[in-house]
């Protein structure tokens, strides 16, 4: 559905993507992470066709991004811009309707994007949150195959976050492919089948959630052993390091089942608790590795 082939885009002297290759497939719901400045909305820019690209190419359904747009395929949701002050939220997503030859029923889509109650008011006059939630009706309102959201739900408060990623629930579920750009982990981890790990204009990890947890390598077992002897634990199968914390011993592993056998073998360890590495852990060790490089 969306395919970036070796994509480069300068600005002076950044190159803000980098070579970029990427394949989307019908169905999917991908997460575009990276830190500030990974390149995340340009490669929104280039694949929308917003930008041009300086070498690379850019195909959405096999044709070029415009082409795509102008048949209704796509429903795009950017940072800013995009809202007329003066008209009312009603008046907008019509506006938007019409420019497409097939689209969904207005208030339906209002209801879905939780804003049917401001139908008539102003956009000049509504909150940052409020005006997300008509970009989102606006991008909803051709009823496209494919959804492109560029930080959706900055700007909007816990609840309204909940009420978005739920109605995106809906969407899914009757097979649009969705690509998202977001700082936040926690909706990659929720919401995402994949995620697209960016760093200085480049895909460095790409996988399921719990695949680039896995790249902040190991677990940790952490279990009360008083006395403990570190350097014995520290070359049992399956540890990389233990350390002293009190009564307690905290294990970092490769292999925590290998690990957590031997422990329980040599040991009266109790009080076991074995933790995955989160996202959190995997994004800093990706984006420091990029710090070093
Ligand atoms: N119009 C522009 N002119 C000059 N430089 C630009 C322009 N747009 C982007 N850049 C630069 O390109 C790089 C990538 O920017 P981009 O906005 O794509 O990153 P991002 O991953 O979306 O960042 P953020 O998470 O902060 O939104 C940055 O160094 C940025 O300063």
């Amino acid at each position: 559905m969306i395919v970036l082939r070796n994509l480069v885009k300068r600005y002076g002297a950044v190159t803000a993507v980098d070579g970029l290759n990427l394949e989307i497939r019908s169905g999917e719901v991908v997460a575009l992470l990276g830190p500030n400045g990974a390149g995340k909305s340009t490669t929104i820019d280039l694949l929308l066709g917003l930008a041009r690209p300086d070498e690379g190419s850019a195909t959405l359904f096999g044709m070029p991004p415009a082409t795509a747009i102008a048949r209704g395929k796509v429903g795009a949701l950017l940072q800013s811009g995009g809202l007329l002050p003066d008209l009312t939220v009603a008046e907008i997503v019509e506006l938007t309707a019409s420019l497409h030859g097939k689209a969904r029923p207005v208030p339906e889509v209002l209801r879905r994007a939780g804003i049917a109650d401001l139908a008539k008011r102003r956009i000049a006059g509504l909150s940052g949150g409020q005006q997300q939630r008509v970009r989102f009706a606006m991008a909803l309102v051709a009823d496209p195959e494919l959804i492109v959201l560029d930080e959706p739900t900055t700007g909007l408060d816990p609840e309204a976050r909940r009420a978005f990623w739920s109605a995106m629930h809906e969407e899914t579920a009757q097979g649009r492919t969705v690509l998202f750009a977001t700082h936040y982990l926690d909706e990659a981890d929720a919401y995402a089948d994949r995620i697209v790990f960016m760093r200085a204009g480049k895909v460095v990890a790409d996988g399921t959630a719990s695949q680039i947890k896995g790249l902040a390598a190991g677990r940790t077992i952490r279990a009360t052993l008083p006395g403990a002897d570190l350097a014995a634990l520290a070359a049992l199968p399956g540890v990389d390091q233990a350390e002293g914390r009190g009564e307690a011993v905290l294990l970092t592993c490769h292999d925590s089942a290998a690990a957590l056998r031997a422990l329980l073998a040599a040991t009266d360890a109790r009080d076991i608790e074995v933790t995955g590495r989160g996202l959190e852990d995997a994004f800093v060790a990706l984006t420091l590795e990029g710090a070093a490089a």
